[in-house]
């Protein structure tokens, strides 16, 4: 099967195929050893860490170079990974400059829960980082793969979210769905709840009264998910909605939070927005902003629109409301 073949073109711009092409091969590889899991290698073996001190899986480190190799003449000029410390040059030919978390949920390849690739894709400009270190609108392409017990392709050209689903019969990415919306009504939040204590004030106020359900100023009883993939957690919230946030806290190295810009948090965003919803650092948008380093992270709250806005309400509560318990709230959260 040549790159084209692996999945259904039509929708995709002529200029992007062969990037696409070549990621939903490589997609296509990694989910037939994905689902071979300790049948084939121990994927998840730790082999050392990468530029951001995480440590890296022996599956990080396969799909970085199947993806790096793959791209290689498909218009791809500047590679930047998460599991490389600088961009890479692979083609000087090319046009395009892509950056990519390979795998990412890296935590779950032993334990057999979803895991995925996140890709952005711009045009180049002079120099390689400068490729990517400039305003998250210029994304002309974003998206990630899932390898899930369906492997998907979930991408946005900036005119809508595209689901395409991998046939196993026929090992083809076919469209499944040309538009697609987030559900608004959904009371369901994702957060990583094991750092309470060491999240700001307005976003405990958030959770408490999340917590607090239909005897909470909210008034309903909201449900909670936590995969630990972002491609999952985003998957969810695109399929039926909610809210996923992984704020700044007072741990060393978290004052930026956990997720990184160039490579998870501006695609996640530019396909949230495509498909209704909203994405952002805390209050501001997230699409307008740009990282300064290549690794730079970022801390990212992206959902159904009202959800997103509510939390950026919370920041401008007096210093009472957010520091208010249980039972003793006012009614500004209401
Ligand atoms: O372990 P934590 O702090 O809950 O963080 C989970 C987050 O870390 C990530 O696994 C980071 O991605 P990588 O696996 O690519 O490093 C996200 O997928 C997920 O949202
Ligand atoms: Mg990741
Ligand atoms: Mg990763």
């Amino acid at each position: 099967m040549t790159d084209k073949s692996y999945i259904d073109a039509e929708s995709i711009p002529t200029a992007l195929r062969p990037v696409i092409g070549a990621l939903c091969r490589v997609g296509s590889e990694l989910s037939l050893q994905i689902a071979r899991g300790p049948l084939a290698e121990r994927l998840g073996a730790e082999m050392g860490s990468n530029s951001d001190g995480d440590t890296q899986k022996a599956l990080d480190v396969i799909a970085d170079k199947a993806f790096a190799e793959a791209l290689t003449g498909t218009g791809v000029r500047y590679y930047a990974s998460e599991e490389r410390e600088t961009v890479e040059e692979l083609d000087p030919a090319g046009s395009l400059a892509l950056a990519i978390d390979p795998l990412d949920g890296s935590s779950n390849i032993d334990v057999n829960v979803s895991i995925g690739t996140i890709f952005s894709v711009f045009e180049t400009k002079d120099g390689a980082e400068e490729s990517f270190l400039r305003d998250t609108n210029e994304q002309i392409a974003a998206g990630y793969l899932i390898y899930g017990p369906q492997t998907m392709l979930m991408v946005t050209f900036g005119d809508g979210v595209l689901q395409f689903v991998r046939d196993p019969l026929d090992g083809v990415f076919k469209l499944n769905v040309d538009r697609l919306m987030i559900p608004a009504n959904a009371d369901e939040f994702a957060i990583n709840a094991s750092n309470y204590r060491h999240w700001s004030k307005p976003i405990r106020a958030y959770i408490d009264d999340c917590l607090a359900g239909i005897e909470g100023p909210r008034e309903k009883n909201f449900n909670m998910r936590w995969v630990a993939s972002l491609v999952a957690e985003t998957h969810r919230i695109l399929t039926r909605g909610g809210i996923f946030l992984y704020p700044s806290d007072d741990r060393p190295g978290y004052e930026h939070g956990r997720l990184r810009m160039v490579y998870e948090c501006a695609p996640i965003a530019m396909l949230v927005e495509q498909a209704g919803g909203q994405a952002t650092s805390g209050c501001d948008r997230l699409l307008g902003q740009q990282a300064d380093t290549l690794h730079a992270r970022t801390p990212l709250i992206f959902g159904s629109g009202d959800k997103v806005s509510r939390v950026c309400a919370y920041h401008d509560l007096p210093e009472q409301e957010v520091s208010a318990l249980f039972g003793n709230r006012g009614l500004f959260r209401a």
